[in-house]
């Protein structure tokens, strides 16, 4: 185990995890009885959490098993404020949640819930793109989309500058398709780099980074910290697989500069957006769809089609466009799929109570 979850390092101070006076509030009917602290790492039979005592590992208290069993979301993830309570005999339970500001979820894979928090409380979600080889534009897109349906808000980070000739026209590029979003390019492993991403730091930011692998999301976590806090890509080993190891950290703290998660679930998050969401990332389709003829147009054939017209006399880029349209599909069939599990669900309970209640009569009639 790293020195990091080791229960003997030093304690850490809550304004540094990213406390605030709002959560003083939210954790008024614990104080006296029970400890604030942050889940810095969630495993099946408990979490490790930081706060005053240092790194401490606490298992499941009894409601907060059964909230969780009877909705997934309420399973403790990396970044939530939790209240601890330790028992006479020495035992450390997580009793509650104390209510999230934001919530990074992902469709699970498992047909009976309903979606997993990966990350909760994180306040900015950079997007770490490289430009060499280039940028996936799409790939953006989709992930503003994913950071805005989070409740944070996003930074778009371009790396490998350094290795482009003109990084300024590419990045405009990018800015085109992240309207009201800061896009920065950077050379990741040089010192402006980090100190640009400082400067939109704060020190009780909790900050999330995703992209795709090798864009240098750990060299910039590394910068920021000044210390080798995240593996990157050389120190890994040829397998790649020692990323997520069981000392992986998952929460960590960069004193002054706030507070960085990395879980292996961020890796694997897929989209489960509502339309409000994709519009959020694209305000500039949904801007023009509210000038179409038709309440309901669906941008499509429509006469008077406001999204249409743009696209055809080249104010609105095609792709983008054709990357839209791909996005909201994804999101019907996903908003689908969660009533089609609903109704499965649904019926699965009434079956279970008419069989207790058969069994209930049988029982009484002999
Ligand atoms: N020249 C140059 N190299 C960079 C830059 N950013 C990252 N690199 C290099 O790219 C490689 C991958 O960087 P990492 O920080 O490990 O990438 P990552 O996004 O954390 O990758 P995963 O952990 O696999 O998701 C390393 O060799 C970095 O030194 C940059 O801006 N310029
Ligand atoms: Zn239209």
């Amino acid at each position: 185990m790293s020195e990091w979850l080791n229960p003997s390092t030093s304690a850490y101070r809550l304004t540094d995890l990213g406390w605030s006076t709002e959560h003083d509030h939210q954790f008024l009917p614990y104080r006296g009885t029970h400890v604030p602290a942050r889940v810095a790492r969630v495993e099946r039979g408990g979490v490790d959490v930081l706060g005053a005592a240092g790194t401490l590992h606490v298992t499941y208290g009894g409601s907060v098993l059964a909230a969780a069993a009877a909705d997934h979301t309420q399973h403790p993830a990396a970044g939530d404020w939790v209240a601890i309570a330790r028992w006479p005999d020495g035992r450390l339970t997580l009793e509650a949640i104390l209510p999230r500001r934001t919530v990074l979820t992902r469709d699970s894979s498992n047909r009976t819930s309903h979606g997993q928090v990966v990350a909760a409380n994180v306040d900015l979600v950079v997007i770490v793109e490289h430009l060499d080889p280039d940028s996936d534009l799409g790939r953006i897109e989709r992930l503003l989309v994913l950071a805005w349906s989070s409740g944070a808000t996003p930074l778009v980070v371009l790396t490998k500058a350094d290795l482009v000739p003109d990084p300024e026209r590419m990045r405009e590029e990018v800015v085109a398709v992240a309207p009201g979003v800061d896009v920065l390019a950077v050379d990741a492993t040089a010192d402006d780099g980090a100190t640009a991403l400082r400067q939109r730091l704060g020190p009780d930011v909790t900050m999330t980074f995703v992209g795709p692998s090798g864009a240098g999301k750990s060299t910039l976590v590394n910068a920021i910290a000044g210390a080798n806090v995240m593996a990157t890509n050389e120190v890994r080993g040829r397998d790649g697989k020692g990323r997520h190891t069981t000392t992986h950290r998952e929460l960590v703290v960069v004193p002054g500069h706030g507070v960085v998660i990395d879980t292996p679930g961020l890796r694997a998050v897929g989209l489960i957006a509502d339309p409000d969401d994709i519009a959020d990332a694209f305000p500039d389709i949904d801007e023009l769809a509210g000038e179409c003829r038709f309440r309901d147009c669906a941008h499509e054939a429509e006469p008077g089609c406001a999204v249409l017209a743009a696209a055809g006399d080249g104010e609105l880029d095609k792709d983008r466009l054709a990357r839209w349209r791909k996005l909201r599909r994804e999101a019907a069939y996903q908003a689908r799929r969660a009533d089609a599990r609903l109704r499965r669900e649904e019926l699965a309970r009434s079956k279970r109570r008419a069989k207790a209640l058969r069994q209930h009569y049988r029982a009484r009639g002999r």
